[in-house]
């Protein structure tokens, strides 16, 4: 079964790309180029070595995400929403199936085109936060774009920018571990938008932060989606962020389906 549709990824998008109740709870005015889609999985399965034999976590997906359309996936534990994300951020390849992004087949990348792929067009948030203990959180913020030969002066602006919008001024030459937990979560959701990326893959991105702080950080998301045009696909346990995607999908036994907006 498919998130969007049962069968075809071209249907699935026309599909998503007519509700428009979805367009007017971000204020989005949703042009032509913004509801092409950025992401197009068909068919993916991916299972994982277990006695002897493979368990399958997800079995044959098919999900079209629109560009600048916020996603939220849902799921029991060990459903495979981190597994979702991993394939579409090409940490991983799939056993079977395609996942195109913005027109290119993830899965034929090598791995040195995969990790290019990863730098410039991605943001990761991992439950892990994966900070670099041995640099400040200015630095941390810094890291994706030295790695993407684009640190200037207005990146480091930008990087204040962020810590601020997420709260964190003042903050900037702490190291990690004499952070709270929340205020690490918020280094890493700025570390991970700094370069402006096209997609952003957050998994429990609120999972440290109060609700407050939480709103803080959902707004953000959908800020830089009207800013910049960023597209975002959340893996989550809350009903919050949830209800603050456009759409939400839910994974269970490996497949996808769609759940009934908020
Ligand atoms: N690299 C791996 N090797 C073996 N099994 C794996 C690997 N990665 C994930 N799995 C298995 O795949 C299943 C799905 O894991 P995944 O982390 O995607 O679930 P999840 O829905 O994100 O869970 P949670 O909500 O607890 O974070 C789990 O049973 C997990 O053990």
């Amino acid at each position: 079964m498919s998130a969007t549709s049962p069968t075809d990824g071209t249907a699935a998008g026309r599909h998503s790309a007519d509700r428009q109740p979805l367009r007017s709870r971000t204020g989005r005015d949703g042009g032509e180029a913004e509801d092409s889609p950025l992401i197009r999985l068909l068919g993916v399965r991916k299972g994982y070595p277990e006695g002897g034999g493979v368990r399958v976590v997800l079995d044959g997906l098919d999900l079209v995400i629109r560009r600048g359309e916020s996603l939220a996936v849902v799921g029991p534990s060990g459903s495979g929403k981190s597994t979702l994300l991993n394939l579409i951020g090409a940490m991983e390849g799939p056993d079977a199936g395609t996942i195109g992004f913005g027109g290119e087949d993830l899965t034929t990348l090598d791995e040195t085109a995969r990790t290019l792929f990863r730098r410039r067009h991605l943001g990761f948030i991992f439950q892990q936060l994966n900070l670099v203990p041995t640099l400040t959180v200015l630095e941390n913020l810094l890291l994706p774009l030295e790695l993407n030969g684009v640190l200037n002066r207005e990146g480091r602006r930008y990087a204040r920018e962020l810590l601020e919008r997420v709260g964190l001024q003042g903050r900037e030459d702490t190291f990690p571990e004499l952070l709270s937990g929340g205020e690490r979560q918020r280094v890493a959701v700025a570390r991970a938008l700094v370069h402006g990326p096209d997609l952003l893959l957050a998994d429990e991105p609120t999972g440290s932060l109060d609700g407050a702080t939480a709103q803080t950080v959902l707004g953000l998301f959908n800020e830089l989606r009207r800013e910049r045009g960023m597209t975002a696909l959340i893996a989550t346990h809350s009903t919050d962020v949830a209800a603050a995607a456009d759409r939400v999908v839910a994974l269970q036994g490996g497949r996808l389906q769609e759940v009934a907006a908020a």
